[in-house]
């Protein structure tokens, strides 16, 4: 039997000994062939609802489960929040090994990973100008650790180390390039594997009169769920969801499953530029949610080429009023349209800053935003230069990353480092293939003279003045 193999039976050991349930109609499988580690597989065709697995909430690892949150004080737990606290109960639980209850678990979870985080700068050089370049943020996670994770496990060495008496050079090496490493795999493995997870209902803060307060929602713990993580994700082909439960987490099926085919979570409506961030894959199904970035600076280096005034104080208002930000997706729509795809934000950005400069004042005073009623020519020009100088930020063009794609194999059977420039390929070329199709709709609306064109569509989520800002990465 294959290392591989046996991990997963120990696993699946593991698992029914914790009080899983798991229907003998469902099988893990290695999906290694397919660069998709392990999969849940249907071994007998399955019905919509039936239950796949049943995982009680005790298995689940997280700061509530693990003995550690007993022995470090809660503040500690508050002052790290839920990203940083599940780490530091990660490491605790990994550098225990076999003592921790979930030794088991860590054995099926993967040690390598193709998230960007992991990439060469090489092998990241291949996504040329994507914005998802500035959203990896190891530097920013390496401080982190050092500064608020590291000083933790110091402060707790003797509880942290239990019964080593190396426990203070332990902690004191928690510092060092190899343990930021684990560190960041931990993180990782948060990212792509942890779930929020819904507390039972006994758990939720409930008022006098008996109603759960509502900000629970925006910030639920983050655990790993044992199996719940073992499912793939493809967009469109998701068949499966977690049902929280008072005692235990569901996975049940969604339609009817046939034999021999795979069991798909949702991961969510991902461009594959953060699919690859996140999740370190991607699939042709994702490129329905590519989305290009239009980087801030290229707004402004275009406006400066306009007459437009005060430019700076107009910014400062237009900060405050929530439509500024470091860039501005174009989504992708099919067929394309730009007043679905261009972010409202940036038209009203626009459309402000092209007042003149007595109409800027008077909104200015309402505290108002312009209500466009689609893209002005004005607009719509200014937009075509800004889209032109993000284009020639990318190394290569379109047609020529379609040459090179027709020169060798697809991503999908690659491996290694010529896997990640290939799926870097495909980012690449989802982000340009939007920019021509933006860049070609919005010439057309620049040449219309006069009055503008386009749907009231977006009017009526514009016209509040309250734009929500968007949320870069996650
Ligand atoms: C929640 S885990 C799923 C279980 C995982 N396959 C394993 O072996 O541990 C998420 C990871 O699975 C892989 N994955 C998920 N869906 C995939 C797919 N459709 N194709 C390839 N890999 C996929 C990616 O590596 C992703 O980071």
């Amino acid at each position: 039997m294959s290392s591989f193999h046996a991990a997963s039976q120990e696993f699946l050991a593991w698992l029914e000994k914790s009080g899983a349930v798991l229907s003998p109609k469902i099988e893990v499988q290695d999906l290694r062939h397919q660069h998709a580690g392990r999969g849940v597989l249907a071994v007998q065709d399955i019905e919509e609802g039936e239950l796949l697995f049943r995982i009680p909430r005790s298995s689940i690892l997280s700061v509530e489960n693990s003995v550690l949150s007993k022995e470090i004080p809660p503040a500690t737990f508050d002052h790290l929040g839920p990203w940083l606290s599940l780490i530091l109960v990660m490491l605790y639980e990994y550098q225990n090994a076999e003592s921790s209850n979930w030794a088991s678990y860590f054995k099926v979870l993967p040690d390598e990973f193709d998230t960007l985080m992991f990439w060469s700068p090489e092998e990241l050089d291949e996504l040329q100008a994507s914005a998802v370049r500035s959203k990896i943020g190891k530097e920013s996670a390496d401080e982190t650790f050092r500064n608020n994770l590291v000083p933790v496990i110091q402060e707790c060495a003797s509880i942290f180390f239990s019964g080593d008496e190396r426990a203070t050079e332990r902690a004191a090496a928690m510092g060092e390039p190899s343990n930021l490493q684990l560190m960041h795999k931990m993180g990782s493995l948060i990212m792509a594997y942890a779930f929020d997870v819904e507390p039972s209902e006994r758990n939720k803060d409930v008022d006098e009169e008996g109603y759960t307060s509502e900000d629970e929602d925006e910030a639920l713990p983050k655990g790993m769920v044992p199996m719940a993580d073992m499912l793939n994700a493809d967009a469109e082909r998701n068949n499966a969801r977690l049902f929280y439960e008072e005692h235990s987490l569901s996975m049940k099926a969604l339609k009817p499953i046939k034999a021999g085919e795979e069991i798909f979570n949702d991961y969510g409506p991902l461009p594959r530029s953060d699919l690859l961030r996140r999740y370190g894959y991607i699939t042709d199904n994702y490129a329905q949610y590519d989305v290009v970035e239009l980087p801030f600076d290229l707004v402004i280096a275009a406006l400066k080429q306009t007459t437009v005034s005060n430019l700076d104080q107009r910014l400062e208002y237009l900060d405050e009023q929530g439509v500024v930000d470091t860039g501005f997706d174009i989504t992708n729509s099919n067929p394309f349209d730009v007043n679905e795809s261009i972010s409202p934000e940036l038209l009203v950005l626009l459309e402000a800053l092209l007042l003149p400069s007595d109409a800027f004042e008077r909104m200015a005073a309402k505290e108002k935003l312009p209500k466009p009623v689609g893209i002005s020519p004005t607009v719509a020009r200014l937009l075509v230069s800004v889209i032109r100088a993000h284009a020639i930020q990318y190394a290569s063009t379109l047609e020529q990353d379609t040459a090179e794609l027709g020169a060798c194999p697809p991503y999908s059977e690659l491996t290694g480092s010529h896997r990640r420039r290939g799926m870097a390929r495909a980012v690449r070329m989802g982000e340009k293939r939007i920019l021509k199709a933006a860049e070609e709709a919005l010439a057309v609306l620049a040449q219309e003279s006069g009055s503008v064109n386009g749907t009231a569509k977006r009017s009526a989520e514009s016209a509040s003045g309250g734009l929500e800002k968007r949320q870069k990465g996650m």
